[in-house]
C-alpha cells in the first residue's frame, strides 16, 4: 500500500485526476480500449470535475461504477447519475458508460445480463475506490450476507448485496475484479477514514473489506 498525502482536498483532486488520466493514456498506447471503474458517494465529485477535462481518447474509454444503488438511473442516489453529471461531460462525454442498472425488481434478477455487458471492461485498466469509515469499498459492507462469497477468489464479477442500514439493495463489483485492476487508487478524506484504514490492517477482509483490495493500492489522503 502506497500512501500519498496532499496539503488539501483541491490538490488531491487535481493531482489524482491527472494521475488517472495519465494511466488511461498509457493504457491506450498499447491497447485499443481502456476501462476505469469509479465510486459513488461524496468524495469523487471534485476528482471527476477535473478528470472530465483531460485530453485523451475518451471514445476508447469504458467507464463503469464500482457499484450501484438499486434505484432508477435518474434517482439522486444513483451512482450513474453522479458519474453522468460530473464525469461524462466535456471531453469525457465521448466515453462509453457501462451501467450496472438493471430492469429487475432486485439486483439478483439482472446479474448475468449486467456481467455480460461489463465483460469487455475487464480486467479493469484503472480503479478508483472510495471507502466508508466501516472500511467498506464499493458495496462490500462488513456483516452483509453474501460478503464472504463476494470476497472469495472464485467470486463472479458482480454480486447483489443488501447492506444493513442502506435504504436500497446494491449491486457491486466483487473483490477479485476490484483487486485485479491494473492500476488501483483509493481516495479517503479526513482523519476518521485514515484511522479506520490503519485499524483495518489488523482485521480480516470480512471485518474490513478494504483489506481485500489493498495489494499494490495507491492511497490518496487529505485531511
Ligand atoms: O456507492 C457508493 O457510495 C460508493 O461506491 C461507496 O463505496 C463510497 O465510496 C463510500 O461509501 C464512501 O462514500 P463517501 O465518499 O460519501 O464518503
Amino acid at each position: 500500500m502506497n500512501l500519498i498525502e496532499y496539503p488539501d482536498r483541491d490538490m488531491l483532486a487535481i493531482n489524482l485526476a491527472n494521475l488517472l488520466a495519465g494511466e488511461l493514456k498509457a493504457t491506450l498506447l498499447s491497447h485499443d480500449t481502456a476501462s476505469i471503474a469509479v465510486p459513488g458517494g461524496t468524495t469523487p465529485g471534485p476528482i471527476f470535475d477535473a478528470l472530465c477535462a483531460a485530453p485523451l481518447e475518451w471514445d476508447k474509454v469504458m467507464v463503469l461504477p464500482t457499484d450501484e444503488r438499486w434505484v432508477t438511473p435518474d434517482d439522486p442516489r444513483s451512482n450513474a447519475r453522479l458519474i453522468r453529471e460530473h464525469l461524462l461531460v466535456g471531453r469525457a462525454a465521448e466515453a462509453k458508460f457501462l451501467s450496472l442498472h438493471g430492469t429487475g425488481a432486485h439486483p439478483e434478477d439482472d446479474l448475468d445480463a449486467i456481467a455480460a455487458q461489463i465483460e469487455p471492461a475487464l480486467p479493469l485498466s484503472v480503479l478508483l475506490l472510495g471507502m466508508g469509515e466501516d472500511c467498506h469499498v464499493a458495496s462490500l459492507f462488513p456483516g452483509t450476507p453474501g460478503l464472504a462469497a463476494a470476497l472469495a477468489d472464485d467470486a463472479p464479477a458482480l454480486a447483489a448485496m443488501a447492506p444493513a442500514g442502506q435504504p436500497e439493495a446494491r449491486i457491486t463489483l466483487t473483490a477479485p475484479v476490484l483487486d485485479g485492476a491494473l492500476k488501483k487508487h483509493l481516495v479517503i478524506l479526513g482523519w476518521e477514514k485514515r484511522d479506520a484504514l490503519e485499524r483495518a490492517q489488523s482485521l480480516s477482509p470480512e471485518e474490513a473489506p478494504v483489506q481485500a483490495v489493498l495489494s499494490e493500492m495507491n492511497v490518496h489522503w487529505a485531511v
